[in-house]
């Protein structure tokens, strides 16, 4: 489904390659500055401008590296939906929410009413009700799953999540990601990215390992968990809870 080949990114993101099988969740680890954030902008074709991708990104067969702006819009938000740490950033605050989840609907015009759509998406991540309230009205774990409301609104190929529980509190966190486990569609895939490895464990069924740029290991959750072979992932793990309670 997505097949990444010879990422590169300046010598931010080197010679990085990876693929995703169709509902295959696929978790990213690895410490602040590793790339991972510039490896997942690429594949939904927002880099920062100064930034250029090289190497090749494929969904379903289709080169996306090098795709115009306007058909790389057409798929976000359509096959391709990703979810940041930050759900205000994500949320138009002077619209409704029913709205704003509303819009990816009519846009990509996958139903024929999108407002019913919007209500029942809503009702399905637990807000209920909530279609005419403004985003400052809710709190930052209502948001949160209103963003993913509207990154689920068109059953994307591929959710992207980009730390999205790290400014939650901990009972939220969990809701929030078992909503995601829940609610992702069985032919969506997951890219997960995150510094926790118990949320690895918990969602994941591979992860890639990522150090200064490149990915130093891949393998199913249970290997890198259980023998990890890099001496970095090795290392995490002993820095991580999930060590501490083995
Ligand atoms: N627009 C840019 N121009 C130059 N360098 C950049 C730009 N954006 C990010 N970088 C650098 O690229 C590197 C990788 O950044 P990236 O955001 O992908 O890391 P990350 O692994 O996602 O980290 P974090 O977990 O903190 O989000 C960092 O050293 C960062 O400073």
């Amino acid at each position: 489904m997505l097949e990444v080949r010879g990422l590169g990114i300046r010598d931010l993101v080197r010679d990085v390659s990876f693929e995703i099988g169709a509902g295959e969740r696929v978790g990213l680890i690895g410490e602040s500055g590793s790339g991972k954030s510039l490896t997942a902008l690429s594949v939904m074709g927002l880099l920062p401008e100064e930034l250029t991708a090289s190497g090749s990104i494929r969904l379903d067969g289709r080169e996306l590296l090098g795709v115009s702006e306007k058909d790389m819009s057409r798929l976000r938000g359509n096959e391709l939906a990703m979810v940041f740490q930050e759900p205000m950033t994500a949320l138009n605050p002077a619209m409704r929410v029913g709205r704003q989840v509303a819009e990816p609907i009519r846009i990509h015009g996958t139903h024929r009413e999108p407002r019913k759509a919007a209500e029942e998406l809503l009702d399905s991540v637990g807000l209920p009700g909530t279609s005419r309230a403004y985003p400052h009205q809710l709190s930052g774990g209502q948001r949160q799953r209103v963003v993913l409301a509207i990154a689920l609104a068109n059953n994307p190929k591929l959710l992207i999540c980009d730390e999205p529980t790290t400014a939650l509190d901990v009972t939220v966190q969990a809701q929030i990601l078992g909503l995601i486990r829940t609610r992702l569609a069985e032919r969506s895939a997951l890219l997960f990215i995150t510094h926790d490895l118990a949320v690895v464990a918990e969602v994941c069924e591979r992860v890639l390992v990522m150090l200064d740029g490149e990915l130093v290991e891949a393998g199913t959750t249970r290997e890198v968990l259980t023998a990890p072979k890099h001496e970095y992932t090795r290392e995490l793990l002993a820095a991580s809870d999930l060590e501490a309670r083995r």
